[in-house]
């Protein structure tokens, strides 16, 4: 099976046309507390005897019991401590942080809780990605005979599949409506809306529009599909991952427009599942794709297929936020904000109390990024400053094999050693000298690690193989911390594990002689 998507980088730009248009009390002990949180995607629910609970925790459940007895207000006259424009996984983990901190915390969604990354973005293309590498796996013949496994058939269920990735969505988007109810959490519902300097109005169309005050706000309402002028979305045979995530067909052609992250990982599930690398047909295919040079404008080729998905990046959801009473314009619609997440206005002053988050605000259009943007907003207003090392976060694209990298490329650390003054050096290795990659006939990968050799510094790790991207949290946790290569060469990593890739790289890196094992300090972003 092959899959070829296409990229604006690859100096062609695509326009597509669609032809066929289309909690329960039982056994708790007294003094005990039963509380629910989300960690990732998953609720963690369990219980603890009150006289035992960490002070963040017991506020949080004291916070939830005000709110269930009805109390009012933020104690500064405000109705809220903070209120939270946008559910989504962004919102989510400022909420929850922001209850743990004992704050006053309302969400406002005009959708379903859960957002982009829950209903339509990673939760379910997750799944199918986990339905397309086992049947890849299956497929391949020549791996499966070199385990000493046959399998003499496959095949799947499309709606099953389908509803694979639809239960999953509904499950996580429970499990997030549950832990912010649980912990005190007020979920309001309807569109929200800036109407002044800490004043938000909401409601739903038809009814009437409530006002609440808020001591501070965050802005969490992140992005929808970015579709290029010209393309005709129909829903069936052009459409956006929105669509396809709901997997209503698995066309035989299929065309993917865009080769970033989404472009990726639906080759990846389409190509598992049959669909074939597009080549031009000529059989009256009701999708045609121009080709069109990026640079020359120039028309290079037109492609018949069955479908197009478009996956052409993101476009932030800001219209209508009534920003425009706050003296904010956005840039290409996303909102100006500073390294503390804090809006700017069109003067570039920042607006005090106002913050934005996720999607929104562009910097990193990841779920953990938004979520870490929101617990950075809380920790500052809850009276600890603190900034997000954007060069911290880790990125991930779920293909088989994993991609995985955290922090600079080799020619981005290049030109900022040019820039410094700096040395730097690359380190290597491959699966293939990995006995637990090999123990599972999984060799093809590789690993690099850019870094300083005078200070020990991590500055960019990139991994393709086998389970990439779990095994990149060692590397970003290090560059958030400040870890050093020379402490972490001494580092102890199981055996066998995949972990002992990263064990190579941090062994192999060579760093000057002299250096102090005991080097801290965290890196700046
Ligand atoms: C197909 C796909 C796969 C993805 N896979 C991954 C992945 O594997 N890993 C990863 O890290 N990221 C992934 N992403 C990206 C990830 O989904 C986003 O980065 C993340 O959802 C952004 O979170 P957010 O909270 O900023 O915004 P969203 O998740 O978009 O949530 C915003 C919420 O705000 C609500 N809202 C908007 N405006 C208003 C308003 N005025 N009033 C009230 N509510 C409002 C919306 O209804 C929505 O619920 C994927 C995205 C897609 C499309
Ligand atoms: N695993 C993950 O973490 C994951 C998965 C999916 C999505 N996401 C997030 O969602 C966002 C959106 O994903 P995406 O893949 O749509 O965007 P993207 O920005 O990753 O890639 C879009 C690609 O489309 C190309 N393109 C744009 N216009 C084009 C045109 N007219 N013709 C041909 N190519 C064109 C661009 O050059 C780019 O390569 C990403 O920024 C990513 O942060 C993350």
């Amino acid at each position: 099976m092959h899959s070829v998507s296409i990229s604006a980088s690859a100096s062609a730009s695509a326009i597509a046309s669609g032809g066929a248009r289309s909690k329960a009390a039982a056994g708790r002990r007294p003094g005990e507390i039963r509380f629910c949180g989300l960690r990732g995607d998953a609720l963690a629910c369990g219980s603890l005897r009150a006289s035992h609970a960490a002070a963040a925790t017991r506020r949080a459940v004291l916070r939830a019991a005000a709110s269930a007895n009805g109390a009012a207000g933020s104690g500064d006259g405000f109705d809220y401590d903070l209120v939270i424009i946008g559910a989504g996984v962004g919102g989510h983990g400022a909420a929850l942080h922001a209850v743990e901190e004992g704050l006053k915390t309302a969400i406002i969604e005009g959708d379903v809780v859960g957002g982009t990354c829950v209903n339509r973005g990673c939760v379910p293309s997750k799944a199918l990605l986990a339905v397309s590498g086992r049947m890849r796996e299956l497929h391949d013949e020549h791996h499966m005979k070199s385990l000493g496994l046959q399998v003499s058939s496959t095949g799947y269920d499309r709606q099953a599949v389908a509803d694979h990735a639809n239960n999953l969505a509904s499950k996580i988007r429970s499990n997030l409506t549950n832990s912010m109810k649980a912990m005190g959490v007020d979920i309001l519902t309807g569109f929200g809306k800036i109407v002044g300097k800490q004043k938000v109005r909401y409601g739903k169309v038809g009814f009437p529009e409530k006002e609440i005050t808020a001591k501070n706000i965050i802005i969490a309402t992140g992005s929808v599909p970015f579709v290029p002028k010209g393309i005709e979305i129909d829903g069936k045979t052009v459409f956006t991952s929105d669509h396809a995530l709901k997997l209503e067909s698995v066309p035989d052609w299929i065309a993917i427009v865009g080769s970033g992250y989404i472009g990726l990982e639906f080759s990846d599930v389409y190509t598992a599942l049959g669909s074939e690398k597009i080549t031009p047909a000529k059989d009256g295919k009701p999708v045609l794709i121009e080709l069109i040079d990026a640079k020359t404008k120039e028309h290079k080729e037109t492609l018949e297929v069955d479908a197009a998905l478009i996956a052409t990046g993101r476009a932030p959801f800001t219209n209508g936020l009534g920003l425009e009473n706050i003296n904010v314009v956005t840039q290409r619609g996303f909102i100006p904000v500073d390294e503390r997440m804090q809006v700017t206005d069109a003067d570039g002053n920042v607006v005090p109390n106002l913050f934005c988050i996720g999607d929104a605000n562009g910097k990193l259009m990841l779920a953990h990024a938004a979520s870490a943007q929101g617990i950075s907003v809380v920790e500052q207003i809850s009276g600890r400053d603190h900034i997000l090392n954007h060069l911290s976060i880790p990125a991930a694209c779920f293909t088989h094999p994993e991609i995985s990298m955290v922090g600079l490329t080799e020619p981005q650390a290049r030109e900022k050693a040019d820039n410094e003054g700096f040395e730097v050096s690359v380190v290597k290795t491959s699966f293939k000298a990995n006995t637990k990659a090999l123990a599972e006939n999984e060799g093809d990968g590789i690993a690099k690690m850019i870094y300083r050799p005078d200070t020990g510094e991590i500055l960019g790790v990139h991994i393709l193989g086998l389970h990439a991207a779990d095994l990149i949290h060692e590397a970003s946790n290090a560059i958030a911390l400040g870890t050093r290569l020379q402490e972490l060469k001494l580092a102890v990593h199981a055996h066998p594990t995949l972990s002992e890739v990263l064990d190579e790289l941090f062994k192999a890196a060579k760093v000057n002689s002299g250096v102090s094992h005991s080097v801290n300090e965290p890196v700046a972003a």
